[in-house]
């Protein structure tokens, strides 16, 4: 049975100042097995963040169904971890007192607090600034002490909206590789939002084409790459095929774009 099941999803939002509300998304449907990395690509404005939001349990379900493992989404939870694009550290609080507020947010009941926090801040790479504060640290850096946050609950899955759209190109192509090496550790279901077509080729096992208004699903990619990944895939012509199909969707949708405009 799939770890994520979405059944004819539909998510409705008001219009600025008006009483009118209109579908961001409507139905889509989307199975997604326990372990599996899932990127979430398409043109701006086409819907998924709506679509990652509303299975951590963040807007209201409208039309259709999401479950994780077989029980009905209904609001957040502790099966489900969130990292957004802005690190949403505590500035008064150090690296360690970040991410064991984490635990003591979800009153982690599985050993030590302090012991487990540091076990994920030597995860990500972060064991000689456990004593720093958020501004001592890069862009990078607060990024992973976000990610360390969201893993030390032991979620069982990892919601991630374009959690590196903030950072530079190189330190980006860091940041996915480490993501997969933690990620392969303990294979978390992940959902992952990005426009970064590479970045989603790169990391995941299906990338989910949306398409806009109301936001649906076009296709779903599955990518039959090797695994453990390494950077000179990005070279190997399986992975410019991926690249010339996904590039192919998103122009259409762009040309799609203008044509509404013209219409307009
Ligand atoms: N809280 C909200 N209230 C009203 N409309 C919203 C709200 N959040 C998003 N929208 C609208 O819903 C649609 C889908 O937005 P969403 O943020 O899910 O798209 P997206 O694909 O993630 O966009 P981007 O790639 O630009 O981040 C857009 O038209 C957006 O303006």
């Amino acid at each position: 049975m799939a770890e994520i099941e979405i059944r004819n999803l539909g998510i409705d939002y008001r219009k600025p100042n008006s009483d009118e509300v209109f579908a961001a998304v409507d139905d889509i449907s989307l199975s997604i097995a326990a372990g599996e990395f899932v990127s979430i690509v398409g043109s701006s404005g086409c819907g998924k963040s709506t679509l990652l939001l509303s299975v951590a349990g963040l807007v209201k379900i409208a039309r259709g169904t999401i479950t994780i493992g077989g029980r009905p989404v209904s609001g957040p939870g502790p099966d489900r971890a969130v990292v957004f694009q802005d690190a949403s550290l505590l500035p008064w609080r150090t690296v360690l007192g970040n991410v064991r507020f984490g635990l003591e947010m979800q009153r982690w009941t599985g050993g030590d607090l302090t012991e487990r926090a540091m076990s994920m801040i030597k995860l990500v790479g972060l064991a000689r600034f456990a004593d720093y504060h958020p501004h001592q640290l890069s862009g990078g850096m607060r990024q992973r002490v976000n990610i360390a946050r969201a893993l030390a609950v032991d979620p069982q899955v990892l919601l991630m909206d374009e959690p590196f759209g903030a950072l530079d190109a190189q330190t980006r192509e860091i940041m996915g590789g480490e993501l997969l090496r933690i990620w392969e550790g303990d294979k978390k279901t992940a959902l992952f939002v990005t426009h970064d077509i590479d970045e989603a080729i790169f990391l995941s096992d299906k990338v989910v084409v949306m398409g806009r208004n109301p936001g649906h699903i076009k296709e779903v990619i599955a990518i039959d790459l090797p695994r453990p990944r390494t950077q000179e895939i990005l070279d190997t012509p399986q992975f410019t095929e991926y690249r010339r199909r996904l590039r192919a969707h998103l122009a259409a949708d762009m040309a799609g774009m203008h044509f509404m405009e013209e219409a307009a």
